[in-house]
């Protein structure tokens, strides 16, 4: 049995849904089939789910929200008559989402999740009804009836445990199933969303529940590339990698699947295969174990911004004791969870998402350090953005740190941390932000191009 997630590119239009139900329908073992929200049809279009947004943060706001209202009920309208959907099904998405938004709004981010999950329960209903039109038995199945039960976070749901025992039974289920992902239920009742691009996290936990063959994952590529295609012109093709390989590099910025993704899977040891809905006959990109082709040392490169460090020197820190647990609970205490954290004998970086470290928890960080650590030198550094080479095995072949820096050196960038890290199939580089994808385009072709 297969489980398959369509991304919001996927489902962007009927044409689209109609691709879609083309791909499912060819191949019985596809039972559960998990959608995002309607996504960008062209460069400068909105994401449903941004739109969905809108909406919120207007209500929230006090005004009524109606001109995005209208342009979330005109892009299900479009989906709803293309698809020869009766004009009905449209009646219950207004009403859904006039109930919705008549909910509580006493708790910003709770609301906000309670309306932004509206887009993948929308194209849910709506792939389901054009099967069952098409003569496929086919059903809607709501998150909270099958039972994915998540942590009380909002925005930044985790799975809980449980769920994959109660989710189960889907298995078995006669008909064949829709499922929205993006968001599940609280133990106290809340729906609560987890963070964006969160349906590949749904769709994963839903192929470990049920014990799929493989996950499918149908997004907008070929296959997953050495670098971001919208980075580097012509990157590098890769048809197999590890978990451990993806799960880095989507923590580094490949947006093509979610980080959080990786986990059920690999604990379920499902593969993961990326698939192009729009090119269905593309071999994708396999993600499992081990991967065949043991040649590449490096098989991606990656980098994000919105980081930002905490510089301490102290002569003799490394002789005193506690030193490392002190300055963890002062960021603990401050509400922060650091990135990583490359020291010396007599130095330490803390590394954090610079969004989170704003100026007035930043001076509340750094007196509390100077108090209470008493370092020689207390900087932060802030524009500072990570990149990643990343191939299992990659850091015990000679040369390859080498090979990077050189690459980096030669287009002029700045090298201001290197972090190799435990996990001995990632080597980080902390450049300036401005630098992020000049450094990309050097590191991707040293290893892809030359
Ligand atoms: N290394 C990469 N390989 C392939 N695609 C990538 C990579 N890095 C970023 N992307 C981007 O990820 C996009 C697909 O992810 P996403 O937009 O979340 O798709 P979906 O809507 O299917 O969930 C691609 O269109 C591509 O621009
Ligand atoms: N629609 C949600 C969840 C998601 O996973 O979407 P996509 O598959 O388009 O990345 C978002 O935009 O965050």
């Amino acid at each position: 049995m297969k489980v398959c997630k369509f991304g919001g590119t996927s489902l962007a239009s009927a044409e689209q849904f109609r691709k879609v139900a083309n791909i499912v329908l060819a191949d019985d073992e596809r039972k559960i089939v998990v959608v995002s929200a309607p996504g960008k049809r062209n460069k400068p279009d909105t994401k449903v789910t941004d739109l969905l947004i809108a909406y919120a943060d207007a209500t929230l706001g006090g005004a009524d929200g109606e001109d995005v209202r209208q342009s979330i009920l005109s892009r299900f309208a479009e989906i709803v008559d293309d698809l020869g959907l009766p004009r009905e099904e449209l009646d219950t998405i207004a009403s859904i989402l006039t109930a919705r938004s008549a909910g509580d709004r006493s708790h910003r981010e709770r609301y906000t999740d309670s309306i932004k999950a509206l887009g993948e329960e929308f194209s849910a209903r709506l792939l389901a009804a054009y099967m069952r039109k098409e003569g496929h038995d086919f059903i809607y199945v709501d998150p909270k009836d099958a039972g994915l039960v998540l942590s009380d976070e909002p925005g930044n749901a985790q799975v809980l445990p449980e769920s994959y025992e109660r989710l189960r039974p889907l298995r078995d289920s006669a008909s064949r199933i829709i499922f929205p992902g993006f968001y599940g239920y609280a133990k106290n009742g809340n729906l609560v969303a987890f963070p964006r691009g969160g349906s590949d996290i749904t769709g994963a936990i839903l192929a470990a529940a049920v014990q799929a063959d493989v996950y499918e994952n149908f997004t907008d590529v070929d296959n997953v590339f050495a670098a971001d295609p919208r980075v580097v012109e012509r990157p590098a093709a890769i048809h197999e990698m590890t978990y451990a390989e993806m799960r880095e590099l989507s923590y580094a910025g490949f947006s093509v699947l979610h980080d959080e993704a990786l986990q059920p899977a690999f604990n379920a040891k499902i593969p993961v295969h990326i698939r192009n809905t729009n090119n269905p006959e593309s071999r994708g990109t396999l993600i499992s174990l081990e991967r065949h082709n043991q040649e590449l040392p490096v098989v991606g490169v990656a980098g994000s911004t919105d980081f930002c460090a905490i510089f301490l020197s102290k002569y003799l820190m490394n002789r005193e004791k506690g030193f490392g647990r002190r300055l963890l609970q002062i960021i603990e205490d401050a509400g922060l969870s650091y990135e990583h954290m490359p020291s010396g004998i007599d130095h330490v970086s803390v590394i954090l998402k610079e969004s989170t470290f704003t100026p007035d928890v930043e001076e509340r960080v750094l007196n509390r350090i100077r108090e209470e650590l008493q370092p020689d030198k207390l900087l932060v550094r802030r524009g500072i953005a990570l990149i990643m080479i990343v191939g299992d095995g990659m850091t015990q072949q000679i040369g390859i740190a080498k090979r990077a820096t050189g690459a980096l050196a030669d287009s002029s960038v700045n090298l201001e941390m290197i972090n190799q890290g435990a996990s001995e199939n990632s080597i980080m580089f902390g450049i300036r932000k401005d630098d992020l994808n000049k450094a990309i385009v050097a590191l991707h072709n040293v290893f892809f191009h030359e």
